[in-house]
């Protein structure tokens, strides 16, 4: 009996050393294996963990009992074993060896990458990756996760709302149409009328490119007004606003408003506080956002000029149940921010809103009609007593977001042979800073020795620049470093938000291009493709600034490639060129150009880091 058993140990080991030397079971666990460390894996298998006396003995019995062959026995024993040291806690003493053989539990925090015998290239693979966080956030899709319908009721984050044929609809911004069209799929039935303001030119747009699933039926009950040319309020979405008010002031208790919101949406939602004209307010929020001011800024000012942003939608429509689903395109999901709030009842502070204006030099230049709103006192409404307690009433819910976005990219990544890390989904701030930041992330996880200390320090340094947290700098670094010492594999740093380019020329581009050429001048010097690190970002409306191109792949290899081609990089930065430079470059090859996405949760930012060789002392 000793002597078969030991015939079994044999096959078994031998099977399992074919497995490794065929590097298919490597690949599979994302290990980086060679001779070297089968004797290490063995000693640790065998004398460290006792596996001999433990398990074994019960396995021949078991075996036996049902008279297996050797070669079946072998196989399974090797199998087990397998599993067995994939799966049970890790042994510091064992450390060393283990790192090499298999991930380590930080991937309960960043996932764990899927078996996968890619083949396609970095590039390939970002694209792919970009085009994953893309359809996560597709309306149709946003709004099927989110609306539960069984029979005569729907469920809406936990929440039951009946129907009985008291559904109203209204809607604006940039992805409305194609919730508009989801829901009435949805919930058509008990639908009664509907009003949304949405971008110019969209329905035919639409139809063009192939995405009639996201326009309404024929003979829908919602009407369509187009309007806010160029991302600009305008007649259109003035009389548009005025549709919606009217019918959210039409309500009744036992009628149920749908509101649909997402990016664009203040643009599309212009109502201001008489006697303000629409010329008064869009001189205003125009010489705001050309003196720099944030979109929070931006909002808060749009807020105290509006009768339907700031909650006013929600006070029109009481005593209506009001709902409303909400595309996130601004950091951090704020609702009283999103499309200016005008479901989220938010107090318009005076002296917060004139700060703004002084900030940029904007309270002289003030209509006199802006200034007479401004200078108002007390609440914006008479709101009676319950109408205050019913405020609370109204559920606003985020269902589409830049973290959507990247956590489905991350399962994507997985997919893909990476380990996704994701850094934060508020990247914020100049984009010489983000490539900066993302230059030295790159460069600690490639470093093949220990990256000096003062890598991690100047990360540290420009967090608090780029709206990234010291503790997601930290968690990020720790998985691009265990990428790099412990055999983990490739890495994928997944990151969102909406970085600033000052703009100092009058060239064609958008900050995802201008992003990702700084990154690539940031990657020279690092290995170059297919094994240096490459960088992709592009925003998920798939428009970068006034671009066709949603933004640019890069790596390494850029500046010489360009220099190759006669393009000098350093004048297409002072020129704000970035999309002229790609489309030349390499026949607009590292263009990325997804086309109208539909959506929009800001941009995507990923930095894929090839697998670093391990060495083994
Ligand atoms: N030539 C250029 N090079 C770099 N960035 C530019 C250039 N021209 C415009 N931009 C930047 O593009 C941004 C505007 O682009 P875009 O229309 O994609 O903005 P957005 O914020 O995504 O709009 P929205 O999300 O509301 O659709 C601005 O931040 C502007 O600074
Ligand atoms: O419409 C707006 O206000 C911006 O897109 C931010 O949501």
């Amino acid at each position: 009996m000793l002597i078969t058993n030991i015939q079994v140990l044999v096959i078994g080991l031998v099977f399992l050393w074919l497995l490794f030397k065929s590097k298919i079971l490597c690949t599979w666990m994302r290990i980086k294996l060679d001779a070297e460390v089968f004797p290490h894996l063995l000693s640790f298998v065998f004398v460290q963990r006792g596996i001999v006396g433990v398990l074994i003995p019960s396995f021949f019995e078991a075996c036996n009992k049902f008279q297996m062959s050797s070669h079946v026995k072998g196989f399974l024993l090797s199998f087990f074993v397998l599993i067995h040291e994939f799966l049970r806690p890790i042994d510091p003493s064992m450390a060393r060896v283990l790192s090499l053989i298999r991930p380590q539990p930080i991937l309960a925090l960043v996932g764990r990458p899927k078996p996968t015998f890619c083949k396609m290239s970095m590039d390939s693979r970002a694209r792919k990756v970009f085009a994953a966080a893309v359809e996560a956030v597709q309306p149709d899709t946003v709004i099927r996760k989110s609306i539960e319908r069984t029979e005569d009721s729907v469920l809406i984050d936990g929440r039951r709302f009946t129907l009985k044929h008291n559904l109203h609809l209204v809607g604006f911004g940039k992805a409305v149409l194609g919730m508009a069209a989801e829901v009435e799929r949805i919930v058509g039935d008990h639908l009664v009328n509907g009003v949304i303001s949405v971008p110019h030119g969209i329905q035919q747009t639409l139809r063009q490119h192939g995405k009639s699933h996201l326009l309404l039926k024929e003979n829908s009950r919602i009407k369509v007004m187009e309007g806010a040319k160029h991302n600009l309020p305008d007649d259109d979405a003035q009389r548009a606003a005025e549709g919606i008010k009217r019918l959210a002031s039409e309500l009744t208790e036992d009628d149920l408003l749908l509101v649909l919101i997402s990016g664009g949406g203040s643009a599309l939602l212009p109502a201001p506080i008489p006697p303000i004209s629409l010329q008064d307010k869009l001189d205003v929020t125009r010489r705001l956002a050309a003196a720099g001011a944030t979109i929070q800024e931006l909002n808060k000012v749009r807020r105290a000029l509006s009768l339907l942003k700031g909650g006013g939608l929600a006070h029109y429509a009481h005593p209506a149940q009001v709902v409303a689903l909400i595309l996130s395109d601004v950091i951090g999901d704020p609702l009283d921010l999103i499309a200016s709030g005008p479901t989220v009842r938010s107090e318009v502070w005076p002296e917060e809103v004139l700060s703004i204006l002084e900030r940029y030099k904007l309270p002289d230049s003030l209509s006199a009609s802006v200034k007479d709103v401004l200078a108002r006192r007390g609440p914006r409404w008479k709101e009676n007593k319950d109408e205050a307690e019913a405020s609370g009433d109204v559920l606003n819910v985020v269902i589409g977001s830049n973290s959507v976005a990247l956590q489905c990219a991350g399962c994507c990544v997985r997919d893909l042979g990476f380990r996704p890390v994701v850094l934060s989904p508020g990247v914020c701030g100049d984009v010489k800073s983000v490539s900066r930041l993302y230059g030295l992330l790159a460069r600690f996880a490639s470093s093949r020795e220990e990256p000096p200390p003062e890598i991690a320090a100047e990360v540290l340094r420009l967090g608090p620049e780029v709206g990234v947290e010291s503790w997601d700098l930290c968690r990020t670094m720790q998985v691009l470093g265990e990428g790099r010492t412990e055999g983990w594999g490739a890495t994928c740093l997944l990151a969102g938000g909406e970085p600033t380019v000052e703009l100092t020329g009058s060239g064609r581009g958008g900050r995802n291009q201008e992003l990702a050429l700084r990154v690539g001048l940031e990657l020279r010097g690092l290995e170059l493709p297919p094994k240096g690190p490459v960088f992709l970002s592009g925003g998920t409306d798939g428009q970068d600034g006034p671009t066709e191109a949603a933004g640019a792949i890069t790596d390494g290899g850029l500046y010489d490639e360009a220099q190759a081609q006669g393009l000098y990089i350093d004048n297409v930065l002072t020129d704000n060129d970035s999309h002229t430079f790609f489309s030349h470059l390499s026949d607009g090859k590292r263009l990325l150009v997804p086309g109208l996405t539909c959506t929009n949760v800001m941009d995507v930012h990923m930095l894929l880091v090839p697998a670093i060789p391990i060495k083994i002392s």
